[in-house]
């Protein structure tokens, strides 16, 4: 009886729907803890119906918010309470998509306040930027600043109040810092008991999410978000057929292939016909159950899950249908009211899948992710990095991919990058070939991927350049040491100071008057051969060609011969990554070159 009335009470929805509230923030900043909080403090605080787990999703309804934050009273609020998503992180916030944007309809940024901003909490600011999601940031792990006295649960003014001078500095210190980096992001922010306009400023709400402080406080500015900006997006068509977007495909016992699906517009009722995509086209099963997870008062029954008649949006609810394998993660689900418009249904539904937001250029890498939505945050990051895309799609790495890429001739962009995708075996048979050209970056956060590729960029070039620096012949000066002649001629053999650059074997070798006189055949040092010698070194060389008191004599200072093209290089491309010391010789070298031929080597 019981489970009839809810069923029922939930078909009947209501005007404004439910807010879907995803969590963000870097890694180990607190996103779990926050949600288990949340979550667990409700089921606490609630008598029967306090909180409702959805599918992938939290339901806190109004009442309990307001009994968390004891607030709430005076005001006139139409949001029910707020969805939230259960896994937190920008993979399920740019996954769950609505309408080509993003399915949540708001977010909350996590940030350690001890740690302050890191690459994802960044990352996170542009996904939320991208999107333009309303957000609110949580500054976590307030108890952790050295001091704090917890009050658990308690609004954040409360255990402000009673926390200590020195602790108080620190906390106004680290959150001043939190709204420059955001400030410098262009963001407007203000600790959320300072904001006087939320249009103009952000709230920052710092919180715990191990003691509940703040928490209630949190709660609170979410719904002002939601009421104040949102009411007009949130109006859903309470009878209208259903929308929403494919959380996961999962095999239940039982049950076959399910859909886990965020539902954000409309109802959903056993029996609809739905529209949902495949790799191979749109499918249109039928519902043939709809199922919530049972309360925690009832998990001894055997069931894992609830049936329900009919669902209205926002909820998280289990479609069970037939013919599900093959259903794409991400992908919209559509009710089909009428048989005749579903044809057109299933065109926008293919349409969504298929539009895919991405910049292409024609010389880039190839990028592959699992869903639409992670293939637009990674494409949008390499944007900003000035990392042209040639080519984006979604699905595993396969075979034939690299195949393709290995076309590319330039080796910057015979590259693929991976995010969050599977690399099938018969790519990493490929990949192990040593003939294989291809390089392959995989991983499951965007800006490391980003890191490792211009990283590698980076060391390919400092190869390049170190590849071609072999060939050039480089500056080096050096003076014939007094008393160091031990073979007159052919070759001559004399102790050498180097006095700048780099000496390397088989140079030729110019006096100051520009005069050539011969070609470096051998550097030794303790009698050992050697390649080259670095500045300040006392080596033997012999050089063919000149005899020792006719062409030159001790104490002369001779130059490595430096051919004109040679000089081109040095000067236009390499100039940057020469030595001091060695681009003093270079200069004058090329000052005694220049004597008589101003333009030489230009
Ligand atoms: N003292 C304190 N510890 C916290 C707080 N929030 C999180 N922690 C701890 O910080 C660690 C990481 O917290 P999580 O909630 O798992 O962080 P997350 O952001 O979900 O991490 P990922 O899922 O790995 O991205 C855990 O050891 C938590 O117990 C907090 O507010 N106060």
């Amino acid at each position: 009886m019981a489970k009839k009335k809810k069923a029922e009470k939930e078909s009947e929805g209501s005007k404004i729907r439910t807010p879907i509230v995803c969590v963000l923030g870097h890694v180990d900043h607190g996103k779990t803890s926050l949600l288990d909080w949340i979550r667990g403090s409700s089921v606490v605080a609630g008598e029967a119906g306090a909180i409702t787990q959805h599918i992938g999703a939290t339901l806190v309804p109004l009442d309990a918010i307001a009994r968390m934050s004891g607030a709430l009273k005076n005001l006139q609020i139409n949001v029910p309470g707020l969805l939230f998503i259960d896994t937190p992180g920008h993979q399920a916030f740019t996954t769950l998509r609505a309408r080509g944007g993003a399915l949540a309809d708001m977010a909350i940024l996590v940030v350690d306040i001890n740690e302050g901003f890191q690459p994802q909490t960044i990352e996170a600011l542009e996904i939320l930027r991208t999107y333009r999601t309303p957000f609110v940031v949580a500054a976590t792990k307030i108890d952790r600043i050295h001091g704090w006295r917890v009050n658990q649960n308690a609004p954040f003014k409360t255990t402000f109040a009673t926390q200590g001078d020195r602790v108080k500095q620190v906390f106004e210190t680290r959150t001043y810092e939190l709204i420059g980096k955001l400030s410098e992001m262009g963001f407007n922010c203000e600790r959320f008991d300072r904001v006087s306009d939320f249009a103009r400023n952000i709230a920052i709400v710092p919180v715990s999410g191990i003691t509940g402080e703040g928490v209630p406080d949190l709660l609170m500015m979410l719904i002002g978000l939601a009421q104040r900006y949102m009411t007009d997006a949130l109006a859903v068509s309470v009878d209208g057929p259903g929308i929403g977007t494919v959380l996961e495909v999962k095999e239940e016992r039982g049950l076959g292939m399910t859909l886990d699906v965020i539902l954000y517009d409309g109802v959903i009722g056993v029996g609809d016909e739905i529209a949902v995509a495949t790799a191979e086209g749109v499918i249109n099963p039928k519902v043939r159950s709809l199922l919530k997870p049972r309360p925690m008062s009832e998990i001894l029954v055997e069931e894992k899950f609830e049936r329900v008649k009919s669902v209205t949006a926002a909820a998280g609810i289990k479609v069970s249908a037939p013919h599900l394998e093959g259903v794409i993660a991400g992908s919209p689900l559509r009710v089909i009211p009428d048989p005749a418009g579903r044809d057109a249904i299933n065109e926008e539904v293919r349409r969504e899948v298929e539009e895919i937001h991405v910049n292409l250029v024609d010389e880039g890498i190839f990028i592959k992710a699992d869903t639409i939505g992670a293939l637009e945050a990674l494409a949008k990051e390499l944007e900003d990095h000035g990392i042209g895309i040639r080519k984006a799609e979604v699905g595993p790495v396969s075979r034939h991919d690299l195949i393709e890429v290995g076309t590319v001739k330039d080796p910057f962009h015979a590259v693929l990058l991976a995010f969050n995708t599977p690399i099938l075996p018969d790519a990493v048979e490929i990949l192990k070939d040593p003939s294989n050209k291809v390089t392959l970056f995989s991983g499951d956060i965007i800006y490391r991927l980003i890191e490792d590729y211009t990283e590698w960029v980076k060391e390919q070039q400092r190869r390049i350049e170190a590849q071609r620096f072999e060939h050039i012949v480089l500056p080096a000066k050096i003076s014939i040491l007094e008393g160091c002649v031990f073979r007159q001629s052919n070759p001559a053999v004399v102790g050498v100071r180097v006095l700048g650059g780099k000496l390397r074997n088989g140079v030729y070798l110019v006096r100051r008057d520009g005069k050539r006189i011969g070609q470096l055949k051998n550097i030794q040092v303790r009698g050992e051969n050697v390649s080259e010698a670095e500045a300040g070194a006392e080596v033997a060389v012999s050089i063919e060609g000149p005899t020792i008191g006719r062409q030159i004599s001790e104490n002369d200072e001779l130059f490595a011969d430096i051919p004109e093209h040679h000089v081109k290089v040095l000067e236009k491309e390499m100039l940057g990554s020469l030595k001091p010391g060695m681009r003093e010789v270079l200069e004058e070298y090329t000052a005694m070159r220049r004597k008589d031929e101003p333009f030489w080597g230009k």
